[in-house]
């Protein structure tokens, strides 16, 4: 049995990054007794506010954020936040040398529902000077460290710091997070896609007939029968590709032309691609590599096809 902070010793990771994942780590193991309390801890329904992005804020959402913010501004060694639910990036500490991006409650549709919901965060070196949005305009590759945390039966985080992806149970027990798995590795193959089909006829027809061929089956050219899944929580879909391979994706689409992506690059698809390509699979957009983006903004939002190596390579050919 190894704790979160034994096994980040043992593999080198520098001590201040340690100490800012442990605080990370906590606020997990506090929003997971929220999440166990559901209604008995006042967390479930709606606010009567918008986020930045014009959604309606679950109470959880602001929660979640609140408890994040919060104990992030105190740890000196956090610069500034940029949260899905802020509209603007929220200063820290001077001195601080990371700046933290998260996704506070992913899969909020779900929390009402008793289903998968989870936590998300990116970490990047602060640059030098004033903490505003241009300081956290920094591409993928320069992510320190990623994980997420899925509040499911069980709590769980995913975390890489850039050598290998490793994944954590927390204990109800003792509140520490123990390593279950030293180093995750995504089959190259799968068989298995996630994508919500309702918004098939508004993808672009690159997608459209890469799905129609895995529909196909054996029968197809693909020679194989697919099976489908869709969790509505981008953790929740994530953590089944590390856990038994598979693709996930979120693509273009026309419904709302104002919105052609769903999907958050600096606290969604960045941290999820760190985790996936240290995992063995690939993250893109279709067109490039993920990590290589550069933001133009902290909200901005992208397509993302990630997951099962060889099964994402195939489905970017259908973009070629
Ligand atoms: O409602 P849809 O279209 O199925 O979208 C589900 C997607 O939206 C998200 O819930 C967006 O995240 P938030 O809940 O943090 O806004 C993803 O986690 C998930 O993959
Ligand atoms: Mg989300
Ligand atoms: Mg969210």
């Amino acid at each position: 049995m190894h704790t979160l902070q034994e096994t980040l010793s043992r593999r080198g990771v520098d001590g201040e990054l340690l100490t800012l994942i442990q605080s990370l780590a906590s606020c997990a193991t506090e929003i997971s007794a929220l999440v166990r309390g559901g209604a008995l801890a006042g967390v479930l329904g709606a606010t009567q506010s918008e986020n930045v992005q014009g959604e309606t804020q679950k109470k959880l959402d602001v929660i979640a954020n609140e408890l994040i913010k919060q104990a992030l501004q105190a740890q000196p060694l956090v610069k500034g936040v940029a949260s899905e639910e802020e509209d603007d990036v929220v200063a820290a500490n001077a001195d601080g040398r990371f700046l933290v991006s998260f996704d506070p409650l992913d899969g909020s549709s779900n929390i009402d529902i008793n289903s998968l919901v989870g936590t998300i965060f990116s970490v990047l070196p602060a640059p030098a000077g004033e903490v505003n949005e241009a300081a956290f305009l920094q591409p993928g590759e320069n992510q320190l460290a990623a994980c997420y945390m899925l509040y499911g039966p069980a709590t769980v985080m995913a975390l890489t710091t850039g050598n290998g992806t490793q994944m954590f149970t927390l204990d109800p027990k003792t509140g520490d997070f123990i390593l279950v798995e030293e180093q995750v590795s995504i089959p190259a193959d799968t068989a298995e896609f996630a994508i919500n089909m309702s918004n098939q006829r508004f993808w672009q027809p690159a997608m459209q007939n890469y799905i129609a061929d895995c529909l196909l089956g054996k029968e197809g050219q693909r020679g194989k029968n697919f099976n489908m899944r869709w969790i509505a929580a981008m953790v929740g879909d994530v953590h089944r590709v590390l856990s038994r391979g598979g693709l996930f994706t979120y693509p273009q689409d026309t419904k709302n032309p104002e919105k052609p992506f769903k999907l958050r690059l600096m606290y969604e698809a960045n941290p999820m691609s760190f985790l996936v390509e240290q995992a063995g699979g690939v993250a893109s957009t279709g067109y490039e590599r993920i990590m290589a983006i550069q933001p133009e903004g902290i909200h901005q939002r992208v397509a993302v096809i990630l997951g099962s190596k060889n099964e994402v390579n195939t489905c970017l050919e259908y973009h070629r």
